[in-house]
Formats: structure tokens, sequence, C-alpha cells
């Protein structure tokens, strides 16, 4: 098996009394989709935003492309690792090819020539027209929006890519197609993909593993088959409800 591209080691976070995570260890391997699911405050985001080193660990250590974060340059780290968060928060005042070419222009990455191929290539793959680029944020759709924001997070070809609910604002079918686009940008573009949801069947539905959280710690960290089959203890079977037939 291939060297994992993330690594935990008995990661902890306390915030007052509240134990974001606790002894939390776990290998994502390149290429994996790994879906996130657990209650709320079970310390999902926590887990995420410590991937970028938006928040340090208290104790244990996070390893990014075989590299200690606490030892590495958190801005470059983060233009090498795709964000994107329910609510997208794209620049208002840019246009749809200025907000997705935003961080890769930080670091002088592309020709100017090579910003507009990255630009079609991008919105093409996420399934927009290309004449949207010009408009602003304000004058798209919901699903438009979540769209520019997955490409943005996509720009700066990152091996890494992590999502926090990224579809929890848009409606059922929308929902659905995103869904089926992502699966899709993952099989053509063999990057790593962390997906926090709140929907088990969203979860059983993209991921190659799904990890499920609960106070902080890793319940269980499995195929959705294995999920489906072995629930590893009552709360992930309760997780699994109805779904956990099919
Ligand atoms: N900056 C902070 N200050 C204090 N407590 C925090 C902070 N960030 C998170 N917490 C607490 O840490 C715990 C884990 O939070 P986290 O946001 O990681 O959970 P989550 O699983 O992503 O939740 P949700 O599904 O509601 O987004 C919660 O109890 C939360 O209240």
């Amino acid at each position: 098996m291939a060297a994992p591209i993330i690594t935990f080691e008995h990661v902890g976070k306390v915030y007052g009394e509240a134990e974001a995570l606790v002894d939390f260890s776990l290998n994502v391997f390149p290429g994996e989709f790994l879906t996130v699911i657990g209650t709320s405050g079970s310390g999902k985001t926590t887990f995420l935003k410590m991937i970028n080193g938006l928040i340090a660990p208290d104790s244990g250590r996070v390893e990014v492309e075989g590299e200690d974060i606490a030892q590495v340059d958190l801005i470059a780290l983060r233009r090498r690792i795709g964000y994107t968060i329910q609510g997208v928060g794209l620049f208002p005042h840019m246009t749809v090819a200025q907000n997705m070419v935003y961080v890769p222009d930080l670091s002088g990455l592309f020709s100017p020539e090579e910003k507009r191929a990255q630009i079609e290539r991008l919105l093409t793959l996420v399934g927009l027209e290309q004449d949207l680029a010009g408009r602003y944020p304000g004058e798209l759709s919901g699903g438009q929006r979540q769209r520019v924001g997955i490409a943005r997070a996509l720009a700066a070809n990152p091996h890494i890519l992590l999502m926090d609910e990224p579809f929890g604002a848009v409606d059922e079918i929308t929902r659905r197609r995103l869904q089926r686009e992502i699966k899709a940008i993952h099989g053509e573009l063999e990057v790593t993909i962390i997906f926090i949801t709140h929907d088990i069947r969203e979860a059983l539905k993209l991921g190659d593993r799904v990890a499920v959280m609960d106070e902080g710690c890793l319940v269980q960290l499995d195929t959705p088959e294995a999920l489906r089959q072995a629930p590893a203890t009552p709360f992930v079977a309760e997780l699994l409800g109805d779904e956990g037939n099919g």
C-alpha cells in the first residue's frame, strides 16, 4: 500500500471544557475519497482544519505528504491544499474568473495564458458555462456558486481537497448533481478528498471509506460496505439507521 498522504498520530485538542479531538489517529491514502460524519460538535471541522494548519493540535502529530506540519510553512501548505466550505465565501467584488485564480495568483503559479487555460478547464470540469467567468458571485445561483467554490479550491492543482459540508446549503436535486460531479472530478483528477457531511446517505455514497466521529473520537473508519455489515458501536448502528440496509 502507498504511504499515507495524511497521518494523525494521537492528536488531542481541548477548548476549555470541550474535548474537540481525543487521541485521534488515522491515515488517509493518496487518491482516497474519505467522508467524515458525526454528531454536531463531534470534532469534524477541527479535524479538517488541522490538515491545513488552521488549527494546531495540543498534543500528538499531524503529517501531510510526509512532513510534520508543525515544522512547515503553513502559508505554503495552505496554497497546496484546496479548501471549500458551506456558503463558499467567494469574494463578492471579484468576478468568477478572478475568484478562481486568486490563490494561484498569490504564488505566481501561472502565466496569463496558463491562467486562461486553467479557468476554461475548471469551468468545464465543474459543469459551468464559460460565459459565467465574467459574472460576479451575486449574479449566480446557489448551486453555481458552490461549483465556483469547488473550481476555486482546485485552481492551484492541489493534491488534497478539504470540503466542509460543501453541499449543505443547496436543494436536494442540485445536491445530487453536485455529488455526481464531485465523484467524477475525483475519478478524473486523482485528488485526495476529505469531505465532511451531516448526511449519512451522502457519506456512504461518496466515500471510499467513511470516518464516523463522536465526542472527539474516531468511532469507526471503514468502507461503506463494512460499516453497513458491521457497525462497531450502537452509535454507528443508530447513525446508519435505515441506510444500513441498503
Ligand atoms: N474556537 C473554539 N472555541 C471554543 N470551542 C470550540 C472552538 N471550535 C470548536 N469548539 C468546540 O469543539 C468541539 C468540536 O467542534 P467542531 O467544530 O470541530 O465540531 P463539528 O463536528 O465540526 O460540528 P458541526 O457538525 O456542528 O459543525 C465543539 O464542542 C465546539 O463547541
